[in-house]
Formats: C-alpha cells, sequence, structure tokens
C-alpha cells in the first residue's frame, strides 16, 4: 500500500499553530496511509507553543515533530521589527531556510533508500502563509507545495489581488486612497481596514509573500463553503487559482488550555464563576494572543462595562515592559489599572483573568456575547458556539475580518471597524456600553444569523458536509500525485 508523508511547515504563532496542527489531526484520522512530520520553527520569544506541538505529536504516533535549529549566527532582529513586525517575521522565518532544506532533504533521501515495500514517500510540504519562502525548498526537491491558510477566503481574495495591484502601483497603500475593488470580496473596501502591515513598512515584503501564492498545488483555508461562499467561488472562476480547499472550521474545541500559561485553579474558576450564572448573561472581552490596551483604554473599558450594567468575564492584559517582546502580559495587579473601586462595584457581576479558557468560555451556557478582536479563530470559535460578536479589531488582518463580517456577512455587530493598535485613538466608555449592550441583546438579528450559521459549520466538517468533502479531494490529490513516485 502506497503510503505518504506530508511536511508540514507552521508559523510559530498561537493563531496558525493550532488550526495547522489540528488539521494534521483531521487528515491523519481521515487517511491511514499518511503521515505527517511538522517542522518546528521556535518562536523569537519564548513562547508555550513548543510544548502544544510536543503535546500533539505525543498523542498522534503518526506525527512526527522535528525542532527546526536557529540559524546560527542567529538572524539579528531587523531595525524596524517593532516598526514592521510582519515584514520582521517573514525574514526570521526566512532565516531557517538552510536548516529546513537539510531535514527535508534527509527525509526524502531515507525514503528513498528504505528497500520496504511499506515506505513512507514524502509527498509534499504544508506550509504556513509566512513560511511561503519555503517553496523554494520544495522545488528545488521537485516536491509539490501546499499553502495552509490560517485565515479566511476574504484575505485570501486580498492577497492573490496584491500582486496585480502592485504591477500598477507600486506605492504603499494610504488610508486617503480610493477604495480597492477586490474580486472576491463583496463591497469595495476602504483602505482604512487593509492590514496595518501594508502601511507600516512591510508592504513590499506582503507583495512578496502573496505573489507565491499561484506557485502552490493547492491553497488549503481554514473557512467553509457555506460561509464564504462569494469569495470561494471566486477563486474557482479565475482561471488563475490554484485548486482551493476549505477544509474548515478547524479548531480546536478539546485541548484549548495546552497553547497557554492558564492554570488549572484559575481555569477552574472562571468555569464555576460561569457555572452559577443565568443563560446568556455574560459579555466575554478577550482580544486573542497579541491584544492588549494601555491604561486610559483600560479604564474606558472598566467603565463602560460599568455602565452597561452588564455581567462580564474580561480577559484583561496588558503590553509588554519595554524591550521584552511583543507579547501581553497578564496584568498582576489589575486595582492599579482599573478606576477607583471597580473591583469593589463589580464584585460578582464580573471578572477579570489574564489568558482566558476562551473556547470553553464561548461554549458555555452563560456567555451571551463577544467583544472580540475579530482573529480568525476567535470568530470561527464564536460562529462554532453561536456567540455574537461585536468588533474591536486591532492588529494583522482584523479590520478586514470585521469589515466583511459586518457589512457583507451580516454576523458580527458593529462597534469599530478600523480600530488599530498602537494608533494613539482611545475608544470612549459610552461607546464600548453601547456595543456590550447591543450584543447582549437576545432578540437581535445578527444574533439568529449567528446560531444559523453555527449549525452550518458543524455540517460542513461532518460526513456528507462540504469541508468533509474538501478534505476527502486534498487527500486524492496528495495521493494521487504520489502514485507510482518512487
Ligand atoms: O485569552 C485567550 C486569548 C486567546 N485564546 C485563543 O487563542 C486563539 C487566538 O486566535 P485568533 O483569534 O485567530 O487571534 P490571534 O492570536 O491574534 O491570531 C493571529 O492569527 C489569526 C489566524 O491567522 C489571524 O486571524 C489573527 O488576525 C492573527 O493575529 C484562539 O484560538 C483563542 O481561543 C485563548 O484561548 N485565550
Amino acid at each position: 500500500m502506497e503510503k505518504v508523508r506530508l511536511v508540514f511547515i507552521p508559523a510559530p504563532r498561537s493563531g496558525h499553530l493550532v488550526s495547522t496542527l489540528q488539521f494534521a489531526k483531521r487528515l491523519i484520522a481521515r487517511e491511514e496511509r499518511i503521515s505527517i512530520t511538522i517542522l518546528a520553527i521556535q518562536s523569537a520569544s519564548p513562547t508555550t507553543l513548543s510544548s502544544y506541538a510536543k503535546s500533539v505529536a505525543a498523542s498522534e504516533p503518526k506525527i512526527q515533530l522535528i525542532d527546526v535549529p536557529k540559524p546560527q549566527p542567529e538572524h539579528p532582529p531587523a531595525q524596524d521589527s517593532f516598526k514592521s513586525p510582519a515584514k520582521s517575521f517573514s525574514l526570521y522565518i526566512e532565516s531557517h531556510l538552510p536548516n529546513v532544506k537539510k531535514i527535508v532533504t534527509n527525509l526524502v533521501s531515507s525514503s528513498h533508500a528504505s528497500e520496504s515495500l511499506d515506505s513512507i514517500h514524502v509527498a509534499g510540504l504544508v506550509v504556513d502563509f509566512f513560511c511561503v519562502s519555503m517553496i523554494d525548498v520544495a522545488k528545488e526537491l521537485h516536491l509539490p507545495t501546499y499553502l495552509f491558510m490560517t485565515n479566511n477566503a476574504g484575505y485570501q481574495a486580498l492577497m492573490l489581488h496584491l500582486p496585480i495591484r502592485h504591477k500598477h502601483n507600486e506605492v504603499e497603500p494610504k488610508d486617503s486612497d480610493p477604495e480597492w475593488l477586490i474580486s472576491g470580496i463583496v463591497h469595495p473596501v476602504p483602505p482604512r481596514v487593509l492590514p496595518a502591515a501594508l502601511t507600516d513598512g512591510s508592504y513590499s515584503a506582503y507583495v512578496k509573500v502573496a505573489s507565491r501564492f499561484r506557485e502552490t498545488r493547492g491553497i488549503i483555508a481554514n473557512t467553509f463553503v457555506e460561509l464564504e461562499t462569494y469569495a470561494i467561488n471566486s477563486f474557482f472562476h479565475d482561471g488563475q487559482t490554484p485548486p482551493v480547499y476549505p477544509v474548515g472550521p478547524v479548531i480546536d474545541l478539546e485541548d484549548c488550555q495546552a497553547h497557554s500559561n492558564l492554570e488549572q485553579a484559575q481555569r477552574d474558576k472562571i468555569i464555576r464563576w460561569l457555572d452559577d450564572l443565568p443563560q446568556s448573561s455574560v459579555v466575554f472581552l478577550c482580544f486573542g494572543s497579541m491584544g492588549s490596551f494601555g491604561a486610559e483604554q483600560v479604564k474606558e473599558i472598566a467603565v463602560g462595562l460599568e455602565q452597561s450594567g452588564q455581567r462580564f468575564l474580561w480577559a484583561l492584559r496588558m503590553p509588554p515592559p519595554k524591550g521584552k517582546g511583543m507579547m501581553p502580559i497578564d496584568c498582576p495587579n489589575p486595582e492599579e489599572v482599573l478606576p477607583d473601586g471597580f473591583l469593589e462595584r463589580t464584585h460578582g457581576k464580573g471578572l477579570i483573568c489574564g489568558w482566558a479558557p476562551q473556547v470553553e468560555v464561548l461554549a458555555h451556557k452563560a456567555t451571551g456575547g463577544f467583544v472580540s478582536h475579530c482573529g480568525w479563530n476567535s470568530i470561527l470559535e464564536s460562529l462554532w458556539h453561536g456567540v455574537p460578536i461585536v468588533t474591536w479589531p486591532m492588529y494583522a488582518e482584523q479590520q478586514l475580518n470585521a469589515f466583511r463580517m459586518v457589512k457583507e456577512l451580516g454576523l458580527a455587530l458593529e462597534m469599530r471597524l478600523d480600530y488599530k493598535k498602537g494608533g494613539g485613538e482611545v475608544v470612549r466608555a459610552d461607546e464600548i456600553e453601547r456595543a456590550v449592550v447591543a450584543v447582549m441583546d437576545k432578540e437581535s438579528e445578527v444574533r439568529k444569523k449567528v446560531k444559523q450559521m453555527g449549525e452550518m459549520t458543524r455540517k460542513a466538517v461532518k460526513d456528507g458536509g462540504s469541508s468533509f468533502a474538501y478534505v476527502g479531494r486534498f487527500i486524492e490529490d496528495v495521493i494521487g500525485n504520489n502514485c507510482g513516485s518512487n
């Protein structure tokens, strides 16, 4: 029986790694001829991600984990790494290319050297968006590359549009530019909701990444046909995009704490608190793996929450101290940043935590609304559990996600569409209060639509569902492409 190995190269970021590894698990559960090797590039700053990857590999004999050594001498942080984080991250990943090449070459030659009829052939690379530079390794070794998009089809449409725009206009976009008409996105896109990376000095790095999408053999996307029908159809009809496999939602519903520093006692405290509260009575505020606010904004949120009169669970995280990387930290003494007496006045009504067990919180019956930064995993998790979002995008492609969720899909309520972390803007308490009250409205149209979409998400991944079928097509491509090779 022909067996194949896919070599996954995920990006060392929690919003990317978790869905990629979950997709690897889904593949091997579905097809016994597939094994997976994960090449783990270490994050530049310490995180708990490698322990997450290790725990996934340890639980699945057909997943092998290989650490990619850091390049020697180590890749120095770019001068502008704080100003242009996306560019700096791409360069950091690219610096691992020689080490990745060594590892993949060894995997290929050991499969060739094996005499056994049962040998496992390397069938291709599956790379993250930030790892498309690894296409060069695959090409040298005559292997196909598949791209795993951890975000959505609308964002993919933007990326496919970028090199086309660049041909006509090489200048970085500005907020004052006319709206962008992008095939695959229903409404013209105001430049102010484009990813900050396009205007912070990372534009050329993004064009470079985007121009490689069409070199892949296929694009696996963490979305599903029923959610992004318009965008997905646009790829099938443009005659240039490689086959797209919408296989989502791929989210970690079981082991959601494995990639965090969350202690069991803290998790239990949160869930016990929710257990005692009425159905859909708590608004949850959480801003992804990198979201945090300064002291002035934190105070406005607190006042807005108090004025709203709603119960709340707030994952309050603060910017890291200067020179300590980019990852936010849990707030050691919340009373120091919150308004005087806030904790006493809201005792019993609200709970402040650091990293939250988000999936469990969204799954809890007491959770009724979500103030979210609109990271794609958060959106998929909230849809899965039928919890409506009010939008507070912060970084990466979240503004575009928020824009499409509100304007195109009608699946979220608008608070902000163009807020940018670090932009100096402070959203005032009254606006936050209104947003919180709106998202907790039990009768809202958005809530009904989100519940319906929630049912569709679950159907999509079940046997007979659209995403289930696309996983099958992807497997056929991988196995079919490999048949007869040795
Ligand atoms: O307190 C927290 C905060 C986050 N999470 C989890 O962490 C993940 C966060 O993912 P996501 O919502 O996608 O946000 P980011 O961490 O910001 O993810 C990055 O990757 C995503 C997928 O590519 C992009 O959509 C985002 O914009 C990008 O910032 C989710 O699974 C959450 O459940 C928790 O469990 N607890």
